[in-house]
């Protein structure tokens, strides 16, 4: 058994990768490096530098190395860039993922194991969503990944490949022993902008919109270790190795945190008051989004481990003293 790991030299498959070569497996890691970075990769996995979109460039990887999962990170992950460049959505995400699928069919990968994201909800309202609420995606990031999850649904229908969505909610901190982390200096993210706020590599950072209906006026997500994360993925793999139907989980603790209070608890964990400038609503970004998690509970029998909002941030600012020591 051989696992592909599209998007491994990424902040979260880097995570994946070292989860599985932790526990012994073989992996293989296909990135283009277009946002990841060659050395977040674990030295145990094998890495191909590639476009996953590549059909017979996949296939041949398929077949040499005789895969038999994928889980598919890669892709392109700004909401209000999706906005902005929606082509670059359609095709880096839905164009890309539907090579991906067909190589993984035609190469006879048994399961499939696709990112997902909150995203595809859209406006729900202050009430924690489950899998079965009504997808209306705002934005073309949301709807490019929605797209997939439909490709996905209707191949595995037709062909015989088993595969599990997850539907991650706002993902941050860091692997424990400090091997990877959110490494992309222009991250749009807010836990990651506001400890280099904090580190003083921004001069100030922007709180987007403060008229939300939401109780501060701030935007609530729902803030997810990438060690919990992770821990999903790999139950869901082996319940799929185990002869798991295909399923669709939300990842997700089903607490939500306004910007606000994020913004404070970088404050209190680092000791610095830095600026955090009031300004207009930022384009595609729903008030509010979060989920109980109990599908992935019951189903998989993931317990969190890491469901501290101080903890997450605390994993996120510690990686990003690391990282300035280790780009100086
Ligand atoms: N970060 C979050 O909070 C979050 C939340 C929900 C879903 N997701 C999803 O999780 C996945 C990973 O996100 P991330 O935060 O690790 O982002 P990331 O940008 O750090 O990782 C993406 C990786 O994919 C690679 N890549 C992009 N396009 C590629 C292509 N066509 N072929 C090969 N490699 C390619 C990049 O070089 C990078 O290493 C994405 O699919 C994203 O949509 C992320
Ligand atoms: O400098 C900043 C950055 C963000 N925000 C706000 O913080 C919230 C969270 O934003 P961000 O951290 O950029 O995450 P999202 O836009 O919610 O998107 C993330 O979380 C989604 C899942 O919910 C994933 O699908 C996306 O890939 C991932 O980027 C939003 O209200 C933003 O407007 C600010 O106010 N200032």
């Amino acid at each position: 058994m051989t696992v592909l790991v599209t998007g491994g030299a990424g902040y979260i498959g880097s995570h994946m990768v070292l989860n599985l070569t932790d526990a012994g497996e073989d992996v293989v890691v296909l990135d283009n490096l277009v946002t990841g970075f060659d050395w977040a990769i674990d030295g145990r996995a094998k890495f191909v530098q590639g476009n996953a979109g590549d059909i017979d460039f996949v296939l041949k990887l398929i077949e040499t190395h005789k895969i038999t999962e994928i889980v598919h990170f890669a892709g392109s992950i700004v909401v209000p860039e999706s906005v902005a460049d929606p082509l670059k959505y359609y095709g880096n995400n839905t164009a890309t993922s539907r090579n991906l699928i067909e190589a993984a069919v035609k190469g006879g990968v048994k399961h499939f194991i696709f990112s997902s994201t909150a995203a595809v909800y859209g406006m729900t309202g202050l009430a924690p969503v489950v899998e079965t609420t009504p997808l209306n995606p705002m934005s073309p990031y949301g709807r490019s990944k929605l797209m997939t999850e439909w490709m996905l649904s209707d191949v595995a229908a037709a062909h015989p490949m088993t595969y599990g969505v997850l539907r991650y909610f706002n993902v941050a901190g860091a692997d424990p022993g400090k091997r990877s982390g959110q490494s992309t200096p222009l991250a749009t993210h807010l836990i990651k902008v506001a400890c280099q706020t904090a580190l003083g590599q921004r001069a100030k950072m922007d709180i987007f919109g403060t008229d939300y209906e939401t109780p501060d006026g701030t935007c609530v997500r729902d803030y997810i270790h990438v060690t919990d994360l992770i821990a999903a993925h790999a139950l869901l793999l082996k319940h799929l190795r185990g002869g798991g139907d295909s399923t669709t989980l939300n990842c997700a603790y089903g607490q939500g945190y306004s910007v606000r209070q994020v913004v404070d608890t970088v404050k209190a964990v680092s000791g610095v008051d830095f600026l955090a400038e009031e300004g207009p609503r930022r384009p595609g970004d729903p008030a509010s989004i979060t989920a109980t998690g109990e599908k992935v509970r019951s189903l998989l029998g993931w317990v969190p481990q890491h469901d501290d909002l101080n903890e997450i941030v605390q994993s996120a600012y510690d990686w990003e003293r690391h990282l300035m020591v280790r780009n100086r």
